[in-house]
């Protein structure tokens, strides 16, 4: 998570950076669809608290639309019975019920799948695969002169690759999906006759601009997600992650804790929290002004980016206060973490937007993270800590009394 953590905030901040030195950009609504491509290519750079997120969301399209196949399958059983000989029908019946038992599977399993990203998405790759499977079965197994008899079933590769518009695939899983299904539509095609006659060729030029077609709307609904991502858990000042990203983090750590000294060979991990606060901001506003005061902020955010490591966690807590966990560390080690942190700030040079030198220092409060404890008394701990250290003259590390330091 941290490593994204870090890129995300510096490219955030650069590109913020970027749009301070120069006059407002004019708005190339095409470009800045494009420069989310990497984002939608794969989800190689997704941080992992997004793929949770990312995975939820598919979860609640697999259900919905695992559902409606559910129900519209066995419904084609009346136009079979119409329109084909009765030891076919028997055929297609056969494999209609694997379908519809498939298709419950997956109904269950998007179901109780929760927070398993893997599972969820094989569970949208059984919803798609599943009635192809059914057409290459009826195809494999009919004698090929009956395949003109079927009715509806040359539209199954068609129905799917608009399918995948519906769900915020990735756009090498919607491209692997789709090209299967050209690969299905190809294989009929065969079967019957119309492979490279004009009918055959139009059918395959339609089947590729449907899946051009769901291939920008997986572009536009996942760059979407993860821009409405990124505003509702970052902070936009600093890049950080925001208050409420922070205490859902927060939990996460604890039920990693946990799940660790669950396995018992592995002991428990500690964690500890830190509570920083710059010191007499409000004199850096009055002083230097406020947006002098909104880049003290961003410096401070990259200097503690800067300071932890890949895998904790550091966020605006709100105003100028913000929250590092360190993940793996215990208190004696957070308390030093802290104290470098401390000197780093003092020795910094920190600047307002007109390049003047502005003295900068941070108090610190410091305290272990309980795995079974609700996060709020940790961060509650660390706060009372901080504002010990605030009334013992501020530029100071404090140390949380136990158990509460009240
Ligand atoms: N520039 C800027 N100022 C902010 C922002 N958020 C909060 N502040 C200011 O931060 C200041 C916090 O002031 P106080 O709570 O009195 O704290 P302080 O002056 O740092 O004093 P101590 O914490 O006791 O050392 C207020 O003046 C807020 O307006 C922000 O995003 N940008």
């Amino acid at each position: 998570m941290r490593f994204s953590q870090t890129r995300e905030t510096h490219e955030y901040q650069s590109r913020r950076l970027d749009a301070l030195a120069e006059p407002p950009e004019v708005g190339h609504e095409l470009f800045v669809g494009l420069s989310a491509l990497r984002d939608t290519l794969s989800s190689r750079h997704h941080s992992r608290d997004f793929a949770f997120a990312h995975a939820r969301y598919l979860r609640s399209r697999v259900l919905a639309l695992s559902l409606i196949f559910t129900l519209l399958s066995p419904l084609w059983i009346v136009v079979d019975a119409l329109v084909l000989p009765s030891e076919l029908l028997y055929l297609t019946l056969v494999g209609r019920v694997g379908l519809l038992l498939g298709l419950m599977g997956v109904v269950v399993l998007a179901y109780v799948t929760h927070e398993r990203i893997r599972r969820i998405r094989f569970s949208a790759g059984m919803l798609l695969a599943l009635p192809a499977g059914f057409y290459l079965f009826v195809l494999l197994m009919l004698p090929s002169e009956q395949v003109q008899n079927l009715v509806g079933y040359g539209f199954i590769p068609f129905l799917l690759v608009a399918a995948l518009s519906v769900f915020p695939f990735t756009l090498l899983e919607s491209l692997a999906a789709g090209l299967a299904m050209l690969g299905l539509l190809g294989f009929s095609q065969a079967v019957d006759g119309s492979w490279l006659t004009g009918r055959g060729v139009e059918s395959m030029w339609l089947l590729a601009s449907l899946l051009g077609v769901s291939l920008a709307a997986n572009h536009f609904q996942l760059s979407l997600l993860l821009r409405l991502y990124r505003q509702a858990t970052h902070d936009p000042l600093t890049g950080l992650y925001n208050r409420g990203a922070l205490e859902l983090h927060l939990e996460k750590v604890q039920a990693w804790q946990r799940e660790i000294e669950g396995q018992d060979r592995l002991g428990s991990i500690p964690c500890s929290l830190l509570m920083a606060d710059l010191d007499h901001f409000k004199q850096i506003n009055d002083s230097y002004g406020h947006s002098a005061g909104d880049s003290v902020l961003y410096q401070f955010a990259e200097l503690l980016v800067q300071q932890t490591r890949r895998h904790d966690c550091v966020a605006r807590y709100g105003g100028e206060e913000f929250v590092i966990i360190l993940v793996g560390s215990s208190q004696a080690r957070a308390l030093d973490v802290a104290e470098r942190i401390r000197h780093a700030v003092e020795n910094a040079t920190f600047s307002g937007f007109d390049g003047e030198p502005i003295p900068v220092t941070t108090s610190i409060g410091v305290t272990r993270l309980e795995q079974d404890e609700p996060a709020q008394e940790a961060l509650k701990r660390a706060d009372h800590a901080l504002y010990r250290a605030k009334r013992e003259g501020r530029n100071l590390v404090m140390a949380a009394l136990e158990p509460c330091d009240a």
